[in-house]
Protein backbone atom coordinates (compact mmCIF):
# COMPACT_ATOMS: atom_id res chain seq x y z
CA UNK A 1 0.00 0.00 0.00
CA UNK A 2 1.45 3.40 -1.08
CA UNK A 3 1.77 6.65 1.32
CA UNK A 4 -0.50 8.43 -0.54
CA UNK A 5 -3.04 5.77 -1.46
CA UNK A 6 -3.38 5.46 2.29
CA UNK A 7 -3.92 8.86 3.15
CA UNK A 8 -6.44 9.14 0.35
CA UNK A 9 -8.41 6.04 2.63
CA UNK A 10 -8.09 8.24 5.13
CA UNK A 11 -9.65 11.21 3.81
CA UNK A 12 -12.52 8.76 2.75
CA UNK A 13 -12.71 7.27 6.00
CA UNK A 14 -13.35 10.95 6.91
CA UNK A 15 -16.43 11.15 5.08
CA UNK A 16 -17.38 7.73 6.09
CA UNK A 17 -16.54 6.16 3.43
CA UNK A 18 -14.54 2.91 3.14
CA UNK A 19 -12.19 2.62 0.18
CA UNK A 20 -10.63 -0.46 0.82
CA UNK A 21 -14.78 -2.00 0.19
CA UNK A 22 -14.80 0.34 -2.78
CA UNK A 23 -11.79 -1.65 -4.36
CA UNK A 24 -12.59 -4.89 -3.65
CA UNK A 25 -16.35 -4.58 -4.89
CA UNK A 26 -14.88 -2.69 -8.24
CA UNK A 27 -12.93 -5.72 -8.75
CA UNK A 28 -16.09 -8.01 -8.82
CA UNK A 29 -17.90 -5.65 -11.52
CA UNK A 30 -17.38 -7.63 -15.41
CA UNK A 31 -18.04 -5.33 -18.28
CA UNK A 32 -18.27 -6.94 -21.38
CA UNK A 33 -16.18 -6.22 -24.04
CA UNK A 34 -18.10 -5.45 -27.58
CA UNK A 35 -15.48 -7.09 -30.35
CA UNK A 36 -16.98 -4.81 -33.07
CA UNK A 37 -14.35 -1.65 -31.77
CA UNK A 38 -11.66 -3.96 -33.37
CA UNK A 39 -13.15 -3.91 -36.90
CA UNK A 40 -15.27 -1.20 -37.79
CA UNK A 41 -18.37 -3.56 -37.02
CA UNK A 42 -17.26 -5.23 -40.40
CA UNK A 43 -17.29 -8.80 -39.24
CA UNK A 44 -15.84 -11.89 -40.76
CA UNK A 45 -18.00 -13.38 -43.38
CA UNK A 46 -16.19 -11.84 -46.01
CA UNK A 47 -19.01 -11.04 -47.90
CA UNK A 48 -22.38 -8.83 -47.02
CA UNK A 49 -25.20 -6.77 -48.60
CA UNK A 50 -25.21 -2.98 -48.72
CA UNK A 51 -27.23 -2.62 -45.07
CA UNK A 52 -25.17 -1.51 -42.49
CA UNK A 53 -28.74 -1.62 -40.31
CA UNK A 54 -27.90 2.32 -39.94
CA UNK A 55 -24.88 2.45 -38.08
CA UNK A 56 -21.57 3.08 -39.20
CA UNK A 57 -17.91 3.23 -38.07
CA UNK A 58 -16.67 6.22 -39.46
CA UNK A 59 -12.62 7.02 -40.08
CA UNK A 60 -9.85 4.63 -41.64
CA UNK A 61 -7.18 4.73 -38.65
CA UNK A 62 -4.12 2.39 -39.57
CA UNK A 63 -4.34 -1.10 -38.03
CA UNK A 64 -7.96 -2.41 -38.25
CA UNK A 65 -8.14 -6.77 -37.38
CA UNK A 66 -8.70 -8.10 -40.09
CA UNK A 67 -8.82 -11.26 -39.06
CA UNK A 68 -9.94 -13.55 -35.79
CA UNK A 69 -6.40 -13.84 -35.04
CA UNK A 70 -5.50 -10.23 -35.21
CA UNK A 71 -8.83 -9.37 -33.13
CA UNK A 72 -7.72 -11.88 -30.52
CA UNK A 73 -4.42 -10.55 -30.12
CA UNK A 74 -5.62 -7.01 -30.09
CA UNK A 75 -8.03 -7.84 -27.46
CA UNK A 76 -5.89 -9.70 -25.54
CA UNK A 77 -3.25 -6.59 -25.36
CA UNK A 78 -6.34 -4.37 -24.37
CA UNK A 79 -7.44 -6.78 -21.35
CA UNK A 80 -3.88 -6.97 -20.02
CA UNK A 81 -4.35 -2.90 -19.64
CA UNK A 82 -7.74 -3.31 -18.28
CA UNK A 83 -7.74 -4.17 -14.05
CA UNK A 84 -10.11 -6.88 -13.37
CA UNK A 85 -12.08 -9.98 -15.10
CA UNK A 86 -14.50 -8.87 -17.85
CA UNK A 87 -16.15 -10.94 -20.63
CA UNK A 88 -16.11 -10.46 -24.68
CA UNK A 89 -19.53 -9.67 -26.24
CA UNK A 90 -19.40 -11.45 -29.75
CA UNK A 91 -21.40 -10.97 -32.90
CA UNK A 92 -22.55 -13.88 -35.25
CA UNK A 93 -20.81 -12.62 -38.31
CA UNK A 94 -17.28 -12.30 -36.51
CA UNK A 95 -16.88 -16.53 -36.80
CA UNK A 96 -13.82 -18.08 -37.03
CA UNK A 97 -13.73 -20.97 -39.89
CA UNK A 98 -12.80 -21.18 -43.20
CA UNK A 99 -16.64 -22.57 -43.83
CA UNK A 100 -18.75 -20.15 -45.22
CA UNK A 101 -22.28 -20.39 -43.46
CA UNK A 102 -24.97 -18.11 -44.57
CA UNK A 103 -26.75 -16.62 -41.21
CA UNK A 104 -29.16 -19.57 -41.01
CA UNK A 105 -26.96 -21.69 -41.36
CA UNK A 106 -24.38 -21.16 -38.54
CA UNK A 107 -23.41 -23.55 -35.56
CA UNK A 108 -21.46 -23.95 -32.57
CA UNK A 109 -18.59 -25.33 -33.83
CA UNK A 110 -18.10 -22.18 -36.41
CA UNK A 111 -17.35 -20.17 -32.97
CA UNK A 112 -15.67 -23.11 -31.29
CA UNK A 113 -12.07 -21.09 -31.59
CA UNK A 114 -13.56 -18.04 -29.56
CA UNK A 115 -14.56 -20.26 -27.05
CA UNK A 116 -11.40 -21.91 -26.54
CA UNK A 117 -9.89 -18.68 -26.58
CA UNK A 118 -12.25 -17.40 -23.79
CA UNK A 119 -11.08 -20.35 -21.55
CA UNK A 120 -7.49 -19.69 -22.29
CA UNK A 121 -8.15 -15.72 -20.95
CA UNK A 122 -10.60 -16.88 -18.05
CA UNK A 123 -13.06 -14.80 -20.08
CA UNK A 124 -17.06 -14.98 -20.20
CA UNK A 125 -18.40 -15.01 -23.24
CA UNK A 126 -21.74 -12.76 -24.19
CA UNK A 127 -23.15 -13.09 -28.41
CA UNK A 128 -25.32 -11.09 -30.72
CA UNK A 129 -27.53 -12.47 -33.93
CA UNK A 130 -26.71 -10.12 -36.72
CA UNK A 131 -29.54 -8.91 -38.30
CA UNK A 132 -27.58 -6.42 -40.83
CA UNK A 133 -25.21 -6.65 -43.67
CA UNK A 134 -26.85 -8.97 -45.14
CA UNK A 135 -28.60 -8.78 -48.77
CA UNK A 136 -31.91 -10.28 -46.78
CA UNK A 137 -31.84 -6.91 -44.90
CA UNK A 138 -31.44 -4.41 -47.32
CA UNK A 139 -35.17 -3.79 -46.99
CA UNK A 140 -34.35 -2.54 -43.18
CA UNK A 141 -36.81 -5.30 -42.16
CA UNK A 142 -35.73 -8.47 -41.12
CA UNK A 143 -38.24 -10.12 -38.32
CA UNK A 144 -40.95 -8.03 -39.30
CA UNK A 145 -40.61 -8.21 -43.00
CA UNK A 146 -43.87 -8.89 -44.88
CA UNK A 147 -42.44 -11.70 -46.83
CA UNK A 148 -42.91 -14.74 -44.76
CA UNK A 149 -39.80 -16.22 -46.43
CA UNK A 150 -37.32 -13.61 -45.26
CA UNK A 151 -38.87 -13.85 -41.93
CA UNK A 152 -38.71 -17.41 -41.56
CA UNK A 153 -34.86 -16.76 -42.67
CA UNK A 154 -33.82 -14.14 -39.58
CA UNK A 155 -35.86 -16.12 -37.25
CA UNK A 156 -33.65 -19.67 -37.88
CA UNK A 157 -30.79 -17.06 -37.64
CA UNK A 158 -31.89 -15.89 -34.39
CA UNK A 159 -32.19 -19.87 -33.22
CA UNK A 160 -29.24 -20.59 -33.99
CA UNK A 161 -27.64 -17.93 -32.07
CA UNK A 162 -29.65 -18.58 -28.86
CA UNK A 163 -28.33 -22.76 -29.60
CA UNK A 164 -25.08 -21.62 -29.87
CA UNK A 165 -24.77 -19.22 -26.89
CA UNK A 166 -26.56 -21.42 -24.67
CA UNK A 167 -23.24 -23.88 -25.49
CA UNK A 168 -20.94 -20.97 -25.22
CA UNK A 169 -22.53 -20.32 -21.35
CA UNK A 170 -22.53 -24.41 -20.76
CA UNK A 171 -18.81 -24.29 -21.73
CA UNK A 172 -17.64 -21.50 -20.07
CA UNK A 173 -19.65 -21.98 -16.68
CA UNK A 174 -21.54 -18.56 -17.18
CA UNK A 175 -24.48 -17.67 -18.58
CA UNK A 176 -24.34 -16.09 -21.83
CA UNK A 177 -26.40 -12.95 -22.77
CA UNK A 178 -27.47 -13.07 -26.28
CA UNK A 179 -29.12 -9.52 -27.41
CA UNK A 180 -31.13 -9.25 -30.09
CA UNK A 181 -31.06 -6.49 -32.23
CA UNK A 182 -32.90 -5.37 -35.87
CA UNK A 183 -32.56 -2.60 -37.86
CA UNK A 184 -36.34 -2.62 -39.16
CA UNK A 185 -38.06 0.35 -39.92
CA UNK A 186 -39.52 2.83 -42.28
CA UNK A 187 -37.62 5.51 -44.12
CA UNK A 188 -40.82 7.40 -44.66
CA UNK A 189 -43.89 7.43 -42.26
CA UNK A 190 -45.61 3.83 -42.10
CA UNK A 191 -49.72 3.06 -42.59
CA UNK A 192 -49.86 0.19 -41.11
CA UNK A 193 -47.28 0.22 -37.92
CA UNK A 194 -49.58 -2.11 -36.02
CA UNK A 195 -48.73 -4.86 -38.34
CA UNK A 196 -45.18 -4.77 -38.60
CA UNK A 197 -44.94 -4.99 -34.65
CA UNK A 198 -47.52 -7.57 -34.67
CA UNK A 199 -44.96 -9.92 -37.00
CA UNK A 200 -41.90 -8.20 -34.74
CA UNK A 201 -43.47 -10.09 -31.90
CA UNK A 202 -44.32 -12.82 -33.41
CA UNK A 203 -40.79 -13.77 -34.98
CA UNK A 204 -38.96 -12.96 -31.81
CA UNK A 205 -42.22 -15.69 -30.09
CA UNK A 206 -40.86 -18.66 -32.66
CA UNK A 207 -37.26 -16.87 -32.00
CA UNK A 208 -37.29 -17.52 -28.71
CA UNK A 209 -39.71 -20.70 -28.02
CA UNK A 210 -37.09 -23.40 -27.07
CA UNK A 211 -35.83 -23.96 -23.48
CA UNK A 212 -31.68 -22.52 -23.58
CA UNK A 213 -31.14 -22.51 -19.63
CA UNK A 214 -27.11 -21.30 -20.16
CA UNK A 215 -28.03 -18.75 -21.99
CA UNK A 216 -30.73 -15.18 -21.46
CA UNK A 217 -32.22 -13.18 -24.13
CA UNK A 218 -32.24 -9.44 -24.29
CA UNK A 219 -34.19 -7.19 -26.60
CA UNK A 220 -32.57 -3.63 -27.73
CA UNK A 221 -34.84 -0.81 -28.65
CA UNK A 222 -33.78 1.83 -30.39
CA UNK A 223 -35.34 5.64 -31.44
CA UNK A 224 -34.29 5.96 -34.78
CA UNK A 225 -31.39 4.89 -37.33
CA UNK A 226 -30.14 6.38 -40.66
CA UNK A 227 -32.47 4.99 -43.15
CA UNK A 228 -35.17 4.44 -41.01
CA UNK A 229 -35.94 8.25 -39.32
CA UNK A 230 -39.81 8.05 -39.65
CA UNK A 231 -40.75 4.78 -37.50
CA UNK A 232 -38.30 2.25 -36.12
CA UNK A 233 -40.67 -1.28 -35.16
CA UNK A 234 -38.80 -2.64 -32.27
CA UNK A 235 -38.89 0.90 -30.08
CA UNK A 236 -39.08 1.58 -26.37
CA UNK A 237 -42.15 0.89 -25.74
CA UNK A 238 -42.59 -2.26 -27.98
CA UNK A 239 -39.40 -3.63 -26.28
CA UNK A 240 -40.14 -2.88 -22.87
CA UNK A 241 -43.54 -4.36 -23.17
CA UNK A 242 -42.27 -7.30 -24.56
CA UNK A 243 -39.15 -7.93 -22.00
CA UNK A 244 -41.72 -7.45 -18.93
CA UNK A 245 -44.29 -9.58 -20.49
CA UNK A 246 -41.95 -12.51 -21.74
CA UNK A 247 -39.18 -12.61 -19.36
CA UNK A 248 -36.28 -11.10 -21.43
CA UNK A 249 -33.65 -8.90 -20.31
CA UNK A 250 -34.20 -5.48 -21.70
CA UNK A 251 -31.05 -4.13 -23.07
CA UNK A 252 -31.06 0.25 -22.87
CA UNK A 253 -27.98 1.50 -25.20
CA UNK A 254 -27.67 5.04 -24.40
CA UNK A 255 -27.26 6.12 -27.97
CA UNK A 256 -30.45 4.79 -28.89
CA UNK A 257 -32.82 7.76 -27.25
CA UNK A 258 -33.66 11.31 -27.83
CA UNK A 259 -30.29 13.14 -26.47
CA UNK A 260 -31.86 14.90 -24.32
CA UNK A 261 -33.37 11.85 -22.12
CA UNK A 262 -31.36 11.09 -19.16
CA UNK A 263 -31.01 6.93 -19.37
CA UNK A 264 -29.75 6.95 -15.58
CA UNK A 265 -32.83 7.92 -15.00
CA UNK A 266 -34.89 4.95 -16.63
CA UNK A 267 -32.64 2.32 -14.60
CA UNK A 268 -34.84 2.48 -11.84
CA UNK A 269 -38.12 2.67 -13.79
CA UNK A 270 -37.83 -0.29 -15.82
CA UNK A 271 -35.97 -2.72 -13.25
CA UNK A 272 -39.06 -2.54 -10.86
CA UNK A 273 -40.84 -4.53 -13.64
CA UNK A 274 -37.42 -6.13 -14.97
CA UNK A 275 -35.46 -9.59 -13.60
CA UNK A 276 -32.42 -8.15 -15.27
CA UNK A 277 -31.18 -5.41 -17.48
CA UNK A 278 -28.22 -5.44 -20.06
CA UNK A 279 -26.81 -1.85 -20.61
CA UNK A 280 -24.86 -0.70 -23.76
CA UNK A 281 -22.57 2.21 -22.86
CA UNK A 282 -22.16 4.86 -25.26
CA UNK A 283 -21.95 8.37 -25.92
CA UNK A 284 -23.80 9.61 -29.02
CA UNK A 285 -22.94 12.84 -30.16
CA UNK A 286 -26.27 14.67 -31.72
CA UNK A 287 -27.28 10.92 -32.78
CA UNK A 288 -26.27 7.44 -32.73
CA UNK A 289 -22.92 8.68 -32.77
CA UNK A 290 -21.44 5.66 -30.71
CA UNK A 291 -18.50 7.53 -30.03
CA UNK A 292 -15.98 6.31 -27.42
CA UNK A 293 -16.86 6.75 -23.83
CA UNK A 294 -16.24 9.51 -21.18
CA UNK A 295 -16.13 10.46 -17.66
CA UNK A 296 -18.70 12.55 -18.27
CA UNK A 297 -21.96 13.33 -16.16
CA UNK A 298 -23.82 10.65 -17.97
CA UNK A 299 -21.58 8.50 -17.42
CA UNK A 300 -21.44 8.99 -13.91
CA UNK A 301 -25.46 9.51 -13.04
CA UNK A 302 -25.87 5.58 -14.91
CA UNK A 303 -22.58 4.13 -12.32
CA UNK A 304 -24.20 6.39 -9.91
CA UNK A 305 -27.67 4.91 -10.09
CA UNK A 306 -25.98 1.24 -10.53
CA UNK A 307 -24.54 1.63 -7.14
CA UNK A 308 -27.14 3.70 -5.14
CA UNK A 309 -30.12 2.08 -6.98
CA UNK A 310 -28.15 -1.82 -5.72
CA UNK A 311 -28.48 -2.53 -9.53
CA UNK A 312 -25.56 -4.12 -9.79
CA UNK A 313 -26.15 -7.24 -9.05
CA UNK A 314 -29.64 -7.54 -11.84
CA UNK A 315 -27.42 -5.66 -15.01
CA UNK A 316 -24.93 -6.37 -17.17
CA UNK A 317 -23.07 -3.75 -18.14
CA UNK A 318 -21.98 -3.85 -22.08
CA UNK A 319 -19.62 -1.12 -23.95
CA UNK A 320 -21.05 -0.28 -27.48
CA UNK A 321 -19.00 2.45 -29.45
CA UNK A 322 -16.98 2.28 -32.78
CA UNK A 323 -14.92 5.19 -33.13
CA UNK A 324 -12.71 4.23 -36.46
CA UNK A 325 -10.69 7.46 -36.25
CA UNK A 326 -8.28 6.32 -33.14
CA UNK A 327 -6.27 4.01 -32.37
CA UNK A 328 -9.13 0.84 -31.58
CA UNK A 329 -7.34 -0.45 -29.01
CA UNK A 330 -6.94 2.22 -27.16
CA UNK A 331 -10.24 2.65 -27.70
CA UNK A 332 -11.05 -0.25 -26.08
CA UNK A 333 -8.96 0.32 -22.96
CA UNK A 334 -9.82 3.91 -22.53
CA UNK A 335 -13.57 3.30 -22.64
CA UNK A 336 -13.68 0.20 -20.06
CA UNK A 337 -11.20 2.03 -17.78
CA UNK A 338 -13.88 5.18 -17.91
CA UNK A 339 -16.48 3.22 -17.15
CA UNK A 340 -14.55 1.54 -14.42
CA UNK A 341 -13.80 4.47 -13.21
CA UNK A 342 -17.41 6.01 -13.02
CA UNK A 343 -18.14 3.12 -10.81
CA UNK A 344 -15.45 3.47 -8.72
CA UNK A 345 -16.19 7.03 -8.30
CA UNK A 346 -20.06 6.04 -7.59
CA UNK A 347 -18.88 3.58 -4.70
CA UNK A 348 -16.68 6.49 -3.23
CA UNK A 349 -19.41 8.70 -2.60
CA UNK A 350 -21.12 9.03 0.87
CA UNK A 351 -24.13 7.56 -0.25
CA UNK A 352 -25.91 6.86 3.33
CA UNK A 353 -24.98 10.67 4.30
CA UNK A 354 -26.52 11.65 0.45
CA UNK A 355 -29.68 9.57 1.03
CA UNK A 356 -30.15 11.16 4.60
CA UNK A 357 -29.85 14.65 3.63
CA UNK A 358 -32.89 13.82 0.50
CA UNK A 359 -35.05 11.86 2.76
CA UNK A 360 -35.64 14.97 5.15
CA UNK A 361 -35.35 17.27 1.89
CA UNK A 362 -32.32 18.77 2.60
CA UNK A 363 -31.31 20.17 -1.06
CA UNK A 364 -28.64 22.16 0.21
CA UNK A 365 -26.85 19.64 1.94
CA UNK A 366 -26.94 17.46 -1.00
CA UNK A 367 -25.71 19.70 -3.33
CA UNK A 368 -23.16 20.80 -0.83
CA UNK A 369 -22.26 17.39 -0.02
CA UNK A 370 -21.97 16.07 -4.07
CA UNK A 371 -19.90 18.89 -4.94
CA UNK A 372 -17.36 19.15 -1.89
CA UNK A 373 -16.82 15.30 -2.47
CA UNK A 374 -15.99 15.59 -6.00
CA UNK A 375 -12.70 16.84 -4.59
CA UNK A 376 -11.98 13.51 -2.32
CA UNK A 377 -8.56 12.04 -3.63
CA UNK A 378 -10.28 9.60 -6.21
CA UNK A 379 -7.25 9.67 -8.10
CA UNK A 380 -5.10 7.61 -5.38
CA UNK A 381 -7.63 4.99 -4.93
CA UNK A 382 -7.99 4.01 -8.83
CA UNK A 383 -3.66 3.63 -9.03
CA UNK A 384 -4.15 1.77 -5.65
CA UNK A 385 -7.12 -0.47 -7.72
CA UNK A 386 -4.44 -0.62 -11.31
CA UNK A 387 -1.19 -1.85 -9.14
CA UNK A 388 -3.10 -4.34 -7.29
CA UNK A 389 -4.25 -5.28 -10.62
CA UNK A 390 -1.12 -5.55 -12.07
CA UNK A 391 -1.91 -3.02 -14.79
CA UNK A 392 -0.40 -0.03 -16.01
CA UNK A 393 -1.64 3.87 -15.11
CA UNK A 394 -0.70 7.52 -16.39
CA UNK A 395 2.72 7.63 -18.75
CA UNK A 396 3.16 4.39 -18.64
CA UNK A 397 -0.50 3.34 -20.15
CA UNK A 398 0.20 6.13 -22.75
CA UNK A 399 3.49 4.97 -23.43
CA UNK A 400 2.24 0.81 -23.55
CA UNK A 401 -1.24 1.84 -25.83
CA UNK A 402 1.55 4.07 -28.29
CA UNK A 403 3.83 1.15 -28.64
CA UNK A 404 1.48 -1.61 -29.31
CA UNK A 405 -0.43 0.95 -32.14
CA UNK A 406 2.34 1.48 -34.07
CA UNK A 407 3.00 -2.25 -33.79
CA UNK A 408 -0.67 -3.06 -35.65
CA UNK A 409 -0.05 0.16 -37.37
CA UNK A 410 1.55 -1.46 -40.80
CA UNK A 411 -1.50 -3.38 -41.18
CA UNK A 412 -3.03 -3.78 -44.60
C1 LIG B 1 -23.24 -3.90 -33.32
C2 LIG B 1 -24.31 -3.79 -32.27
O1 LIG B 1 -25.12 -4.87 -32.21
C3 LIG B 1 -25.14 -2.58 -32.50
O2 LIG B 1 -24.32 -1.48 -32.22
C4 LIG B 1 -26.43 -2.47 -31.70
O3 LIG B 1 -26.25 -2.88 -30.39
C5 LIG B 1 -26.82 -1.06 -31.79
O4 LIG B 1 -26.67 -0.37 -30.84
C6 LIG B 1 -27.33 -0.56 -33.07
O5 LIG B 1 -27.47 0.80 -33.08
MN1 LIG C 1 -26.31 -1.16 -28.87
Amino acid sequence: MTRTYDDARHAFAAWDVDAEAAIERLATIPISVHCWQGDDVVGFEGKSGTSGGGIQATGNHPGRARNPTELRADLEFAYRNIPGKHRLNLHAFYMDTEETPDRDEIEYRHFAPWVDWAKDQGLGLDFNPTFFAHQKADDNLTLSHPDAGIRDFWIEHGRRTREIADRMGAELGSPCINNIWVPDGYKDIPVDRMAARRRLEASLDAMLAEDRPHMRDAVESKLFGIGVEACTVGSHEFYLGYAIRRGTLLCLDMGHFHPTENIADKLSAVALSLDEILLHVSRPMRWDSDHVILQNDDILQMAQELVFADLLEKTHIGLDFFDATISRTAAWVIGVRNMQKALLRALLLPQARLKEVEARLDGTARLLLTEEARDLPFAAVWAEFCERQDVAAGQPLIAELERYQSSVAGRG
